[in-house]
């Protein structure tokens, strides 16, 4: 899901204006562009211009930051969010510089309410001065980076900028940055997918190859090596590509067993407190940030993750160097057998088992230094890794895709979660990236599948025609269900072509088609998660049967011991549940309530993983309780147990309020109805347990009783 790799340019909201003339002319001066992916290696002086890949016989339209739409005219303005930038230290030898944006960004999927970080690191060498950067910040933070680099008096000093993954978006600072630190042997290092995008955007923008005259710009490898000037030990690279990431490298510092692992172990989070870099809350304070950011963009590429963790092989440990304090080494027995588990499915004979890195803390590009968290968030890396990999095993849905700007990626991603908070396994491919015997593995072996496109050109590009050609061909593929969705400008033919194709040839829907104007909107992410979660209960149902048996077993078993009936008996307040996040909505019965605090009033719900609702509930969301009224609680649980197709209003044909401050629907026959904030997550077996304060709330029926949930047994509701 590279965007650059498309020849992209940054995703368009629904406001952004048509192509310029200019633009629109080397469109179709473009149209005829070939698919050259040969590897740059290393140029001396300045970078060596390179053909863009592009999506099918459209190629991208431009190297500006406008994307083409139809019928508009002017460039829309450049967005900005205001962000704090500082300089904060990780241990003696290594600062990072934090651009915390306490916003919640539409450029980045699933950000929870706790904004985010973006994080650069400055390496100091045996004097002291500043000699190495790693990573700079996107160009949509509202803040002087450059300025701050100059006034620690970094950019008189730099020699080497290594860039952990490159984006479009971070260009133009990276532009900046070069051209402050401009002097005779000044280096770049950074992969060569991230490389090519390099020299495809310099060749098509001045100020990019100007900045980039004379500095000595090279692709890592296997082999590369830096050292500090003084130091003993350097730093070593680690590729770990991702289908979404293909340019992604970690840096190993030797001397200071840190490890900058790019979008591996981040966060989107700007939680972290102004004076500390690191995640002095500990693990409940960004467990569930880490979990999310886990879920969103890497449980998709579950099996390129379980390689990269291989290939890091962290041996997570205390180090004073580190800037540790003490006391953090653990045998990491469990965390090795999974690690063994994942490396059996994930790896070749081919591929050998690296050295293990003495890890004492991770660095990353997004949220905090993880210090504190290092051997929990390093062993529950692997245990959820290997357990979506497994789970992938058993079934998995082929996510296939191609996007040009981003938005069909984001539709990919979003389907993809839903997916596997079913259970369900997830293969994702990047049809722009992925060959014709790995489209066809994947095909092979799915349980189901969903396809993806843009309209570019009133077509679906290339890519996709001739996948939709493998998969008509393919004989597992006709068996399964599938869907198709895509994001489109004015006309959006690619989605109805798969669509007609697919069901003209007898495929079977497991959801409707999925189409989205340009970039989604919260609501269309929450239909496609809900999409992905009907398609994975769709196969799931399959298995059902084999599954009920077990269960009638377990239950006997269970029963039998009087453990299970023992457990039934504990009662709860049967009440909905109901919230709001953006245009999207959410209900859910809960009886599994229970008050938890006096001061301040606060209650715990425990909501199962795979609910939809979950993903609703982040730290900080707000929520209300609608505790039903007894005699009246049928005609609600019926409405609330209906089957909904994605995004369907919960509450048609009810008449319903909504709160002022939670946005979320009170339900006026109940008998009260409490409005809270989640304070804390904590994943407890299958469901996650969330604490809530209570803010607010109202009696709506003086006399009646709350309704109670009473059930035969503990094995269900
Ligand atoms: C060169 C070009 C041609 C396009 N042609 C069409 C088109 O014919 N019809 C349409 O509905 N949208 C068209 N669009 C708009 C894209 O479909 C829209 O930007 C979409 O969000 C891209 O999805 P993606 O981010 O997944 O690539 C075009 C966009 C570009 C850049």
């Amino acid at each position: 899901m590279q965007r650059g790799s498309l020849g992209s340019v940054k995703p368009a909201a629904a406001s952004v204006i048509g192509p310029a003339p200019r633009r629109a002319a080397r469109y179709a001066a473009s149209r005829s562009g070939g698919h050259n992916r040969s590897a740059a290696t290393r140029t001396a002086h300045g970078p060596v211009p390179q053909p863009r890949r592009q999506l099918g016989t459209v190629a991208a339209a431009s190297t500006t930051d406008v994307q083409p739409q139809a019928p508009a005219q002017t460039p829309p303005p450049e967005v900005k969010y205001a962000a704090d930038i500082s300089i904060l230290p990780v241990n003696k030898r290594v600062d990072v510089v934090r651009v915390a944006c306490r916003d919640r960004l539409p450029e980045v999927e699933f950000n929870q309410r706790h904004g985010t970080t973006s994080n650069a690191y400055l390496l100091k060498n045996t004097s002291g001065a500043y000699e190495v950067l790693i990573d700079v910040p996107n160009k949509v933070f509202d803040v002087d980076f450059v300025g701050q680099l100059a006034s620690a008096g970094a950019t008189s000093t730099l020699t080497t900028i290594i860039i952990t993954r490159l984006s479009p978006e971070r260009l133009p600072v990276l532009a900046r940055v070069l051209e402050a630190c401009k002097k005779e042997g000044l280096q770049l290092l950074l992969s060569n997918p991230a490389l090519q995008l390099l020299n495809e955007r310099a060749a098509a923008n001045e100020a990019l190859s100007a900045a980039l005259q004379g500095v000595k710009v090279e692709a890592i490898n296997r082999g590369s090596d830096v050292k500090l000037a003084g130091a003993s030990k350097g730093l070593r690279f680690v590729l770990i590509p991702t289908p979404r990431w293909p340019d992604l490298v970690a840096v190993y510092s030797e001397q200071d067993n840190i490890l900058f692992s790019s979008n591996f172990f981040s966060a989107h989070t700007a939680m972290a407190g102004a004076s500390s870099a690191t995640d002095s809350g500990g693990w409940d304070a960004y467990a569930a940030d880490w979990r999310n950011y886990y879920d969103c963009m890497l449980a998709p590429v579950a099996r390129q993750v379980a390689t990269a963790l291989d290939r890091l092989n962290i041996n997570a440990t205390s180090s004073p160097e580190a800037g540790g304090g003490g006391g953090l080494a653990q045998a990491l027995a469990p965390l090795r057998r999974l690690a063994g588990l994942v490396r059996d499915l994930t790896l070749g004979a081919d591929d050998g088992v690296a050295e293990p890195l003495t890890v004492g803390a991770i660095a990353p590009m997004h949220g905090p230094v993880v210090r504190q968290s290092l051997t929990e968030l390093v062993g529950r890396y692997a245990e959820w890794t290997a357990r979506q990999v497994e789970a992938s095993g058993v079934a998995a849905v082929a996510v296939l895709y191609a996007s040009a700007y981003g938005n069909t990626a984001s539709l990919a991603q979003a389907i993809s979660r839903g997916i596997t908070k079913a259970g369900v396994g997830v293969e994702t491919l990047n049809l722009e990236q992925c060959g014709q015997d790995e489209l066809e593995a994947a095909l092979d072996r799915c349980s189901g599948f969903v396809l993806g496109s843009p309209t570019l050109g009133g077509h679906m590009p290339t890519q996709v025609q001739t996948a939709l050609g493998t998969i008509m061909r393919n004989a597992n593929a006709r068996q399964v269900p599938c869907s198709v969705f895509g994001s489109f400008g004015w006309s959006g033919e690619a989605v109805d072509m798969m669509e007609r194709r697919l069901k003209d040839a007898g495929f079977r829907f497991a959801f409707d088609p999925v189409r989205c104007k340009f970039k989604p909107t919260q609501q269309t992410l929450q239909v496609c998660e809900e999409s992905g979660l009907d398609l994975a209960q769709d196969i799931r149902k399959k298995k059902k049967r084999n599954e009920r048996v077990a269960a009638e077993k377990l239950s006997v078993a269970e029963v039998g011991s009087g453990k299970a009936l023992a457990l039934g008996r504990v009662v709860g307040s049967l009440c909905v549940l109901t919230g709001r996040d953006g245009d999207a909505e959410g209900a859910m019965l809960a009886s599994w309530v229970s008050q938890a605090s006096f001061n301040p009033p606060g209650l715990t719900v425990a909501v199962k993983q795979d609910r939809a609702m979950e993903s609703m509930l982040p730290v900080g969301a707000s929520f209300n309780l609608n505790i039903l009224a007894e005699g009246k609680e049928r005609a609600v649980m019926k409405q609330m147990l209906k089957p909904f197709k994605p995004a369907e209003d919960r509450f048609a044909g009810m008449d319903v309020q909504r709160s002022e401050s939670t946005g979320a629907v009170i339900i006026p026959d109940s008998a009260a109805y409490v409005e809270c904030t989640v304070v804390s997550r904590m994943e407890a077996g299958d469901h996650v347990v969330l604490y809530a304060q209570v803010n607010d709330g109202k009696v709506l029926n003086q006399t009646g009783q709350s309704a109670v949930h009473y059930r035969r047994i503990g094995t269900n509701y």
